[in-house]
C-alpha cells in the first residue's frame, strides 16, 4: 500500500535521509528504530510531504507517486500524521479536535461513521467529548490525536514517537490502542523511541542508522536479534551468544525521553500539518509523566505550529456544518484566537474537566501571524480563508443548523 523507494532528504548539505526503502502494507504495523538523529522524524516529513529539506525519491501510496505532491494531496491519498507532540488543539474540546481531522475530502461524507469508529476504539474520547483538550491526561491527548489523524479515513498512519511523555501505564494503552487501529484494516508506520514496547505489537521493522536503513526483519527476529537487544533493548542481549550481526551500529546512543529543544518550528509542529484543517494554533504541550498531580509546563517558546489545511475540493467544504452540527468556519474562527493568544495556556494545574463550552464567537476569522513560517504555509492558509469566507457568504445566504450540540 506505502511502498517508499530510494528516498532521500538533505538539509542543504546534510543527507538526513539517503536511499530509503520501506513498506507498509494494509492491517500491518511497521516499527522504524534508530538512534537520535538517524533521521527518523525526516523519514515522516518526507513521506507526509512536509519535510523542510530537498526531497528525491519515490514515495507511492496505492501506486500513486506523492513525492513533490502539497501535504493535504497526501492526506488525500489515504497517509495521516500524528505528530511528536501531539499537536492538538489546547482550548478546543475532544470533539471539536476530532472534527477538524475530517476536513479532507476523502473523509467530509463518512465524517459521521469514523467518528463513530473513533468512539469504538477509544471509548473514553466519547465520554470526554465535551471536555477541552488541555484537560486531558497525556494518554488522553495522545488518543485525541490519533483519533483526530482517523478521522481523516486514513490508509495509512504514521506515528512519530506517540508515547513520549507518557507514563508506563498510559504507554501501554497507547500501544494496545495502536494494535486496536491495526485490527481495522489501517497500515501504521511507528517511529518509537520505546523499541520494547514497539517491537512487541508491530509485525515487521527497520533499523534506520545515520540516514541509511542497515537490516529489516520480522519484529519477532528483531527481538531476538542480540546486536538489537543491545543496541535497542536496554542490552539485554549484550552476552547471549552469537555474532554481532554487521551493520547494526555498536550499542546506539539510548534514546532519551525528553523531547529536543525547539529551534524554530519543531518537526512536530510541521508534521501537524499533515493532519490538522484549521490555521496556526498552539497544540497542547506535552505533560510530564506523571499529569494527574503535576502542573502543566509552561505555553513553548516556538512559533505556533505550522498548521496547513486542504483547501476544499469544490469551494464548499468549508461552509458544510459537520455530521454534529459544527461548522469548521467556527472552529477556524476559534483556533485562530488561540493563535493570537488569547486562549494562552496557563502555567497553573491543569483546570477541572468537561467544562461546557459557550458557542463560537461568529466573528469574521482573521489570518494567524504567519511571520514566522514559509510562503508554502501562507498559501494555504489564505485558501482557506477564502474557503472561509465563501461558507460564510453562503450561511447568510441561507441559515445553518444550530452551530453544535455536543454538549
Ligand atoms: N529542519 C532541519 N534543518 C537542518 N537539519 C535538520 C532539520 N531537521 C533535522 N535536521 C537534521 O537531520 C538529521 C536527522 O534529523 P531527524 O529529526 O530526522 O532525526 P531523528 O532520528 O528523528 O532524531 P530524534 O530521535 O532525536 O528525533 C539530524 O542531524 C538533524 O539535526
Amino acid at each position: 500500500m506505502l511502498e517508499v523507494k530510494r528516498l532521500s532528504a538533505a538539509y542543504g548539505q546534510h543527507i538526513a535521509l539517503e536511499d530509503v526503502s520501506l513498506r507498509v502494507g494494509r492491517g500491518e504495523i511497521v516499527v522504524i528504530l534508530g538512534a537520535n538523529g538517524a533521521g527518523k522524524s525526516t523519514l515522516l516529513k518526507a513521506i507526509s510531504g512536509i519535510c523542510e529539506g530537498k526531497v528525491s525519491g519515490s514515495v507511492r501510496m496505492n501506486g500513486h507517486e506523492v513525492v513533490g505532491e502539497r501535504a493535504d494531496r497526501i492526506v488525500e491519498e489515504g497517509v495521516a500524521l500524528v505528530p511528536e507532540g501531539r499537536g492538538i488543539f489546547a482550548d478546543l474540546t475532544v470533539e471539536e479536535n476530532l472534527l477538524l481531522g475530517a476536513y479532507p475530502g476523502r473523509a467530509r461524507d463518512e465524517e459521521r461513521a469514523n467518528l463513530g469508529r473513533v468512539y469504538r476504539l477509544f471509548p473514553k474520547l466519547e465520554e470526554r467529548r465535551g471536555q477541552v483538550a488541555r484537560t486531558m491526561s497525556g494518554g488522553e491527548q495522545q488518543m485525541v490525536a490519533i483519533g483526530r489523524a482517523m478521522m481523516s479515513n486514513p490508509a495509512i498512519l504514521t506515528l512519530d514517537e506517540p508515547s513520549l511523555g507518557l507514563s508506563p501505564l498510559l504507554s501501554k494503552e497507547l500501544f494496545q490502542s495502536l494494535k486496536a487501529v491495526r485490527a481495522t484494516g489501517i497500515g501504521i508506520l511507528l517511529v518509537e523511541q520505546n523499541a520494547r514496547a514497539s517491537l512487541a505489537i508491530a509485525d515487521r521493522g527497520y533499523l534506520l542508522e545515520n540516514a541509511h536503513i542497515i537490516h529489516e526483519d520480522t519484529a519477532a527476529n528483531l527481538m531476538r536479534d542480540p546486536a538489537v537487544q543491545k543496541a535497542y533493548l536496554g542490552g539485554a542481549g549484550a552476552s547471549a551468544a552469537g555474532p554481532r550481526r554487521a551493520g547494526v551500529a555498536a550499542p546506539a546512543a539510548p534514546m532519551p525521553s525528553a523531547p529536543r529543544p525547539a529551534a524554530g518550528p519543531s518537526p512536530s509542529d510541521i508534521a501537524a500539518a499533515a493532519i490538522s484543517s484549521v490555521p496556526g494554533s498552539r497544540p497542547a504541550p506535552t505533560p510530564p509523566p506523571a499529569p494527574k498531580v503535576s502542573p502543566p509546563p509552561p505555553p513553548p517558546p516556538a512559533p505556533p505550529p505550522v498548521q496547513t489545511a486542504p483547501p476544499p475540493r469544490n469551494g464548499s467544504a468549508t461552509a458544510k456544518p459537520g455530521a454534529h452540527g459544527i461548522e469548521i468556519d467556527a472552529l477556524v474562527a476559534r483556533a485562530r484566537d488561540m493563535s493570537s493568544g488569547r486562549s494562552a495556556m496557563p502555567a497553573g494545574p491543569r483546570p477541572a474537566p468537561a467544562q461546557p463550552r459557550p458557542a463560537p464567537a461568529p466573528q469574521r476569522p482573521a489570518m494567524p501571524d504567519l511571520s514566522s513560517h514559509g510562503d508554502r504555509l501562507k498559501e494555504v492558509l489564505a485558501e482557506i480563508e477564502e474557503a472561509a469566507a465563501r461558507a460564510r457568504s453562503r450561511s447568510t445566504r441561507s441559515p445553518g443548523p444550530p452551530n453544535r450540540d455536543i454538549d
